[in-house]
């Protein structure tokens, strides 16, 4: 039979693209008080006109100790809300947040995610030299809490910033050495750096070689329940993405109408995707937001709302 290969059908909300971090690789945050928050009402036309079972909250930063902080938590508290109420399955991912703003995150999201990009502190000398969020103890402090709270956890590396193949390695071990202990990351995605059309840093892309190396150490290094996950539209050619799936990725992550952090990136078709693997024996195949060993974990009501997606997706892979 042939290896699935498995994405997530997802569509991006992005309550504000503000940000007090300035990550100088990012061509998606806007200067703080230059942008408008999304409202309800335009959410809600957006997900009246989508196919999707995801929906993921991508989210600019306001800052912890700004008295706009609990007004921005709210917004996508709601919007996660409301995704829920159309039968969407939200994931988000809006940067560290405090125990208690997680803990209110955790009712309405069936997964949620935070990069750890690199331990390293090296970075904060260069591309994170103004990014407060990105200090590695903060983000481990967050993979911690996500995993004492069990909440089905996707972090992930970012690749070709400035780091070195070393550090690729430590923050591979600690990846493990978390999941060890509460058994929550459900998947690590390799994701490469892409130059865009905003950023300040001029580092070059990472190239495909780079990412098939580092999908390999990260298969050997993380235990194999945690799966792999590459983004196909970030990788240069068709043949590197095979020889990823090859060197054990099998997951290409949310895909939808448009990848709203490399923007000038745009996905494949599913059908293009698709002819490709199963022309090297792979099937691409939809999955939910979260891993069914962690179904579970969640809020009796969330749970609900994922049993349904469950069995549609059964339902579909019974008739191919
Ligand atoms: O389309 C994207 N999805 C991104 N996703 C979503 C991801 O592809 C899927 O939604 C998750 O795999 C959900 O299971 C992220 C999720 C995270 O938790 C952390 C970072 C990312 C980054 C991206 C991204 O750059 N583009
Ligand atoms: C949401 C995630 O997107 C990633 N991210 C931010 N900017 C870029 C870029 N230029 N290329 C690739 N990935 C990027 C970071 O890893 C962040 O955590
Ligand atoms: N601001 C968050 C982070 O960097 C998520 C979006 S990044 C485009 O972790
Ligand atoms: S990568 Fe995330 S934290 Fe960094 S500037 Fe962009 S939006 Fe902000």
């Amino acid at each position: 039979m042939a290896q699935p290969i498995t994405y997530s059908p997802a569509y991006t909300l992005v309550p504000t693209y503000e940000c007090f971090n300035r990550c100088s690789y990012c061509n998606f945050r806007v200067q703080p008080g230059t942008d408008y928050w999304l409202t309800l009402e335009q959410a809600k036309r957006k997900l009246n006109t989508i196919k999707a079972i995801e929906v993921l909250i991508l989210s600019g930063e306001v800052h912890p100790q700004s008295p706009r902080r609990p007004h921005w938590l709210q917004r996508i508290y709601e919007l996660c809300q409301l995704a829920i109420a159309d039968g969407f399955l939200p994931h988000t991912n809006a940067g560290p947040l405090s125990f208690e703003e997680m803990q209110q995150l955790r009712e309405v999201n069936v997964s949620m995610g935070l990069m750890l990009e690199q331990l390293t502190p090296s970075l904060l000398d260069s591309v994170h030299r103004h990014a407060p969020s990105k200090y590695p103890k903060i983000r481990l402090q967050q993979l911690h809490w996500a995993g004492q709270l069990q909440i089905p956890f996707t972090t992930g590396l970012l690749l070709g910033i400035g780091e070195t193949e070393a550090d690729w390695e430590e923050t591979l071990v600690e990846i493990a050495t978390l999941h060890q202990q509460y058994g929550h990351i459900q998947e690590v995605i390799l994701q490469p750096h892409q130059p865009g059309e905003h950023q300040s840093f001029t580092g070059r892309a990472c190239d495909d070689a780079t990412l098939l190396k580092a999908v390999g150490l990260a298969r050997r290094i993380l235990p194999t329940d945690i799966i792999i996950q590459i983004p196909p539209n970030l990788v240069q050619s068709s043949e590197m993405l095979i020889a990823c799936l090859d060197a054990g990725a099998r997951d290409l992550g949310g895909i939808g109408p448009l990848d709203e952090v490399n923007p000038t990136y745009p996905h494949h078709t599913l059908k293009t995707l698709a002819s490709l693997l199963e022309s090297h024996s792979y099937t691409l195949t939809p999955r939910l937001p979260l891993y069914p060993q962690y179904d579970g974990w969640l809020p009796p009501t969330l749970q609900k709302k994922v049993q349904p997606w469950r069995a549609r997706l059964a339902a579909v892979g019974k008739n191919d």
